[in-house]
């Protein structure tokens, strides 16, 4: 599968967001990774759909949305009405997790599951068959700039061969949190493809290069 790099808005300049959304896609990015934290789920507050309606006619780039948000089925129509590409929910926000992926689904955006540091692959099993992309948190949610955890790399290795061997599914694998030109390339070598990084990629008045170093670290 293509490797694919998806910056991190969290980490733009939200005075000039529409400047930074343009540089990004003008120098390598894949997808735009926009958080939605409802300071319940998690202990902050970023975007709504507003900004992601706003930045839906600003690029081509496709937009993949990660709901940190209790309750996330009152959300999907909102976010997929404003133009959501894919839309990610965690497996931990919900008990109707199943029905909140097929919802999802119905309004034919891509649907993706996510997982927290603390829970395992094998509670995923049931929902595998009917996602297009599963998001490994390799930091706990909630806040960018956070140090990379080592042991959720045996979760991506072990999404990797399940879906080497089950002949249904067919999903891409995502990783978020600590992404860097140290962390990202044991990722890849464990079976993530779609490499999600903010700090990163914004450290630097040059995220162009930032994007660079990382595409040539795994391919
Ligand atoms: O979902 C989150 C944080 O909860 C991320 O998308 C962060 O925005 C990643 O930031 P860095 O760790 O790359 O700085």
């Amino acid at each position: 599968m293509a490797m694919k790099i998806a910056p991190s808005i969290l980490s733009a300049d939200f005075l000039n967001l529409q400047r930074d959304v343009e540089n990004l896609e003008a120098n390598g990015a894949d997808l735009l990774h926009v958080d939605i934290m409802d300071g319940h789920f998690v202990p902050n507050l970023s975007f709504g759909p507003q900004t992601v309606a706003a930045l839906r006619p600003l690029t081509k780039l496709p937009l993949d949305v990660h709901l940190m948000v209790d309750g996330p089925e009152q959300f999907i129509e909102t976010f997929a009405k404003a133009g959501a590409d894919t839309i990610l929910v965690h497996l931990e926000s919900t008990p109707h997790i199943y029905h909140v992926l097929q919802l999802i689904q119905k309004y034919n955006v891509k649907a993706g599951i996510v997982i927290n540091p603390g829970t395992p692959v094998d509670a995923l099993k049931a929902v595998l068959p009917i996602v297009q992309q599963v998001l490994v948190m390799t930091v706990n949610p909630g806040f960018g700039g956070q140090e990379f955890l080592e042991t959720t790399l045996s979760k991506i290795t072990h999404l990797d061969q399940l879906r080497q061997v089950e002949a249904d599914y067919d999903f891409e694998i995502e990783v978020d949190g600590g992404i860097n030109d140290q962390t990202i390339k044991s990722t890849a070598d464990a079976g993530a493809d779609i490499f999600v990084a903010g700090s990163y990629v914004f450290s630097a008045n040059t995220p162009g290069q930032q994007i660079q170093t990382l595409r040539n670290l795994i391919e």
